[in-house]
């Protein structure tokens, strides 16, 4: 796993920018490369101010949107349509206003459709080994770029201190109860998926973050999950000035003055 590099931003509007930049810069590489590009979405604040960033730049229009699988790391377990579902809130930030392969948006399924939370963990841990290669050497594909917001206890998808969901080490997708964060059910990618990333980006803004920063960076994953958050090439952290004012020194590079 590789060791995180971290970035920081002058302010949340300038990390949503940022990090809506070098998506953007990222996916047009992999797919001059490759020709597709596998991308893991988040929701939270800054999650979704990235796409709604992404959607009101010009430059998105050099990514081929139709060569493009979007996955997501974690659900709200809400009806379809629910506002307060991350796929809801992707779709409204960016999904809706870029042409997509609709059989390449591969939503988590909702509530009130036919499965519990567990059945839709395990219809989306079968969607993920369906996409994976050989190459991929494990049960999901390669993310070229898996994107995770930050809670104030460090969570990260919806792996949250001291949950069951920390200890999974063969299930690549399960169900989450009593989460602290409503909604209280949810589906998240486990620690084995998010591994499998070539890139993951924790993105993280706002004071109430800095003490969870400075675990992800120094403690242990089942104290801090975000500790977890490791690509198998690249991990950035990427931060504004209020979320990294805890990071030990000489860790963090200031991108903008
Ligand atoms: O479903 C969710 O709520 C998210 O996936 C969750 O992991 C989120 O990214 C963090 O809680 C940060 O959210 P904020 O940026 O809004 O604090």
């Amino acid at each position: 796993m590789s060791v995180p590099s971290v970035l920081v931003h002058n302010n949340a509007a300038v990390l949503a920018e940022a990090v809506a930049a070098r998506l953007i810069t990222r996916l047009v590489d992999v797919q001059a490369a490759r020709g597709s590009a596998h991308v893991v979405l988040t929701g939270g604040t800054v999650g979704i101010a990235t796409l709604a960033a992404v959607a009101a730049t010009p430059a998105r229009d050099a990514i081929d949107w139709r060569a493009l699988d979007l996955w997501w790391g974690d659900e709200r377990f809400l009806p379809a349509g629910d506002p307060e579902r991350n796929e809801t809130q992707a779709r409204e930030a960016l999904l809706d206003r870029v042409e997509l392969t609709p059989s390449r948006v591969h939503a988590m399924a909702p509530a009130g459709a036919g499965l519990t939370a567990e059945e839709a963990a395990e219809a989306y841990a079968a969607e993920l080994a369906k996409a994976a290669n050989p190459e991929d050497h494990g049960p999901v594909p390669s993310f070229d770029v898996l994107m995770l917001g930050m809670g104030p206890d460090s969570h990260v998808a919806s792996l949250f201190p001291g949950h069951p969901a920390l200890y999974e080490e063969e299930r690549s997708v399960v169900a989450v109860h009593n989460s602290p964060k409503p909604p209280p059910t949810r589906v998240s990618l486990t620690f084995p998926a998010i591994q499998a990333a070539r890139e993951v980006w924790v993105v993280a803004a706002g004071a109430e973050k800095a003490q969870a920063v400075h675990l992800a960076l120094t403690a242990g994953r089942l104290q801090a999950p975000a500790a977890g958050a490791r690509g198998r090439q690249r991990t950035l952290f990427l931060l504004d000035r209020a979320a990294a004012a805890q990071i030990p020194p000489g860790l963090g590079r200031i991108a903008s003055p």
